[in-house]
């Protein structure tokens, strides 16, 4: 755990973690940063916390006693997201200081009581509260429900002009003892943005809209700093609001000039096919992201549909349906809302197809509004007609995705 002076009396405590599946089911190859901020005025406050995970709050304690705050003396718990990976720590707090206010939301306090049997010494603070912590820190509270639970807000300090974001403006992503986005390199920062997709995507894609209802309030904010509860802080403000602007924008399509290529098969008889396609698209200018399923996580595959215009599903059938991972990762994309996409689909089937059918019908079921070029599907292994087709279609999507992109 790390230990950073942010601001004038203002400090953020950090933490990396590894090796595990963030929401018991995303992988997280490059890991995740968890962030608190300790304010210290006349009072102090804490704002969000770290998560119950191994020994974690213990960490928490010991960093406090550096800062010679002794966690009894810490009055004030600023909960802007209940989600335990922020809260799970107040369970350990509790024992040793049990003499805390809460702020939080109106739906915070009902999910602290759901969670933790909390429902003593609350207050409830909305859009138009503030809250003075002595020493110039004025806090003011932006409700900004749904990101990424129906309970989220934003704290901002006044007197610091610091706005503490929790999940919004997250990322996932090691941060290595760095902590500012302008510590990073441009390329570190290219890379890192792939983290903050797989966040996105992953964790808070589904409430794109809310995404953007939060930005349009959060960009009233005379933030110069925004510290969010996972992954970098950013100076740079914009940067980080715009992208997930952006990101927000992708959930509706068309999002970037991008194909993703989503494969499986069982005996080699459509990756064949796919073996020609990829041959296809190499020749092809335009960016490309080819996952294979079951081997590549839903998580991974997700994070490239999210900013891909166009996709392409190659698999068999499989007992009168898709072969079971592909249509596993694709009810998970149709959850996330990533919609309208440009769509061509190749695959083989031995004597009666069915994949078609349920590609369909989870197109139409979860309202992904897909938009599907002609098929191609052949009986065992690909004929030459069938490859042909296969080159011609994949040169129309990439036809189509380019102009969906030019006249967005
Ligand atoms: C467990 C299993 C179930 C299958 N179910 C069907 C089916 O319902 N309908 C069909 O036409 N073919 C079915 N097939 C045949 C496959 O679709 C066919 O072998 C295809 O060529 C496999 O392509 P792949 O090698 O790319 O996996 C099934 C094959 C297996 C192994």
């Amino acid at each position: 755990m790390k230990i950073t002076d942010i601001a004038e009396g203002t400090y953020q405590l950090s933490i990396d973690v590894e090796n595990i599946l963030f929401e018991g089911l995303w992988d997280i190859p490059k890991g995740v940063t968890l962030n608190s901020y300790i304010i210290k005025g006349e009072k102090t406050a804490i704002v969000d916390g770290v998560c119950g995970w191994d020994g974690v709050p213990e960490s928490l304690f010991s960093l406090l006693k550096e800062l010679d705050i002794e966690p009894a003396s810490i009055k004030y718990l600023i909960v802007n997201h209940v989600e335990p990976d922020h809260s799970g720590w107040i369970e350990a707090f509790k024992k040793i200081n049990n003499d805390f206010q809460i702020l939080c939301s109106k739906k915070g306090k009902e999910l602290l009581g759901a969670f933790y049997g909390l429902t003593e010494n609350i207050t409830v603070v909305g859009d138009k509260d503030s809250f003075d912590l002595g020493k110039g820190h004025v806090l003011s509270f932006a409700e900004i429900p749904n990101v990424h639970w129906p309970d989220t807000i934003g704290t901002f300090d006044h007197g610091t002009e610091v706005l503490f974001t929790c999940d919004a403006f997250g990322s996932f992503g090691k941060c290595d003892g760095r902590i500012y986005a302008e510590e990073f390199s441009k390329e570190e920062l290219k890379e890192y943005e792939e983290e903050t997709l797989r966040y996105y995507s992953n964790i808070v894609a589904t409430f794109s809209p809310q995404v953007k209802s939060a930005i349009r309030k959060i960009r009233e904010i005379p933030a110069k700093l925004i510290a969010p509860g996972h992954g970098l802080m950013w100076k740079d403000t914009k940067t980080i609001i715009d992208a997930y602007d952006d990101y927000a924008d992708y959930q509706k399509g068309p999002a970037r000039e991008e194909i993703t290529l989503i494969w499986g098969s069982m005996y080699g008889m459509t990756e064949t096919a796919v073996k020609h396609a990829l041959k296809v698209l190499e020749k092809e200018d335009i960016t490309l992201h080819v996952h294979r399923v079951p081997e590549d996580s839903w998580g991974t595959v997700l994070t490239s549909v999210w900013t891909s215009t166009g996709v392409i599903l190659a698999m068999p059938t499989y007992e009168f349906k898709m072969f079971p991972p592909m249509s596993a990762v694709l009810e998970e994309i149709g959850k996330k809302k990533a919609l309208n996409r440009k769509v061509f689909r190749f695959g083989s089937y031995g004597w009666s197809g069915g994949a078609e059918r349920e590609l369909a019908d989870i197109n139409t079921r979860l309202n992904m509004g897909w938009e599907f070029l002609e098929p191609v599907e052949f009986a065992g292994v690909p004929g030459e007609e069938n490859l042909q087709k296969i080159e011609s279609q994949i040169k129309e999507l990439v036809k189509q995705v380019k102009e969906a992109v030019k006249n967005k």
